[in-house]
């Protein structure tokens, strides 16, 4: 019998070519990144890892129009980071939540709606699902004083997720909360991802969050920052707890964190 394969291009969702950021101060110069570049494809988790100061944040910035690179550029489905953001197809949360502390749980999620002036009815039904997808629609009367931690920051992915961005990008998300509220946030995050299909990019000093979290890990080294290796994690799509017992996972932790100990870095 002839068996015809079909294999699909993965379709490039982010593009990052050669990019150079210099930082100019009064009385000294910062490159931040030099001649970074890589491709994010739709539907992949890729985690930005290295130590403080290599450039992750600020590449992040760049990839979401908050920084403009010195040189090289960026595309987001093709188009300029800043028409991707103008068309709301980034999404993005914080190391710290930015929550208003006047408004309860569901109105913080219906206020990017609000802006983008959807129906009060809309803004509800989508508040109302986003809810659900971070398991938190028993708390949506709260107010975010009275959350803990791991659920603010729950809450912050609701609200980047209710104007359906097709890319999340995420900057140290779970890095304040305990290992407890982290582990449990990290399968959550996996739910979203199977879930929804969002690409996501995740900014990490941590080895083993980004083992567990990423289809591909782009180490970043510091001074200028540039692209130390990239490892291709295949721990399969829906990861599971138990995967931080295997060797598989271990493997990977020392293949990457050997990385950091070469001599000479
Ligand atoms: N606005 C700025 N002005 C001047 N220098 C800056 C600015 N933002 C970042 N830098 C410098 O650029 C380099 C990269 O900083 P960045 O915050 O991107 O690193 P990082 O890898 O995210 O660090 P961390 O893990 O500590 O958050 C650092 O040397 C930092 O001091």
């Amino acid at each position: 019998m002839d068996v015809k394969l079909e294999y699909e291009e993965p379709t490039v969702e982010v593009s990052v070519r050669d990019v150079d950021k210099v930082f100019k101060g009064k009385d000294k110069e910062v490159t931040a990144l030099k001649q970074v570049s890589f491709n994010v494809h739709k539907n992949e988790v890729v985690s930005l890892l290295g130590p403080s100061g290599c450039g992750k944040s600020t590449l992040l910035r760049l990839m979401t129009d908050l920084l403009q690179p010195t040189s090289g550029s960026i595309s987001i489905e093709g188009n300029d980071p800043k028409y991707a953001r103008l068309q709301r197809k980034l999404g993005i949360i914080f190391q710290t939540t930015t929550l208003f502390e006047w408004r309860n749980v569901k109105e913080n999620i219906e206020l990017p709606l609000e802006i983008m002036g959807k129906s009060k009815r809309e803004r509800s039904e989508t508040a109302l699902e986003m809810l659900e997808l971070v398991g938190l629609s028993k708390f949506m009367k709260q107010y975010p004083r009275q959350l803990s931690g791991g659920m603010q920051q729950r809450v912050a992915i609701a609200r980047a997720l209710s104007l359906d961005p097709p890319i999340l990008f995420m900057d140290e998300p779970f890095s304040a909360l305990d290992e407890f509220t982290k582990e449990k946030l990290h399968l959550d995050l996996m739910e979203i991802k199977r879930k929804t299909k969002k690409t996501i990019i995740f900014v990490t000093h941590s080895i083993p969050e980004a083992v567990f979290l990423s289809d591909r890990i782009i180490v970043l080294s510091a001074h200028p920052g540039r692209i130390h290796s990239i490892f291709e994690i295949n721990l399969g799509y829906d990861r599971k707890p138990e995967i931080r017992e295997t060797k598989e996972f271990f493997d990977y932790i020392t293949q990457v964190r050997s990385c950091f100990y070469e001599e000479g870095d």
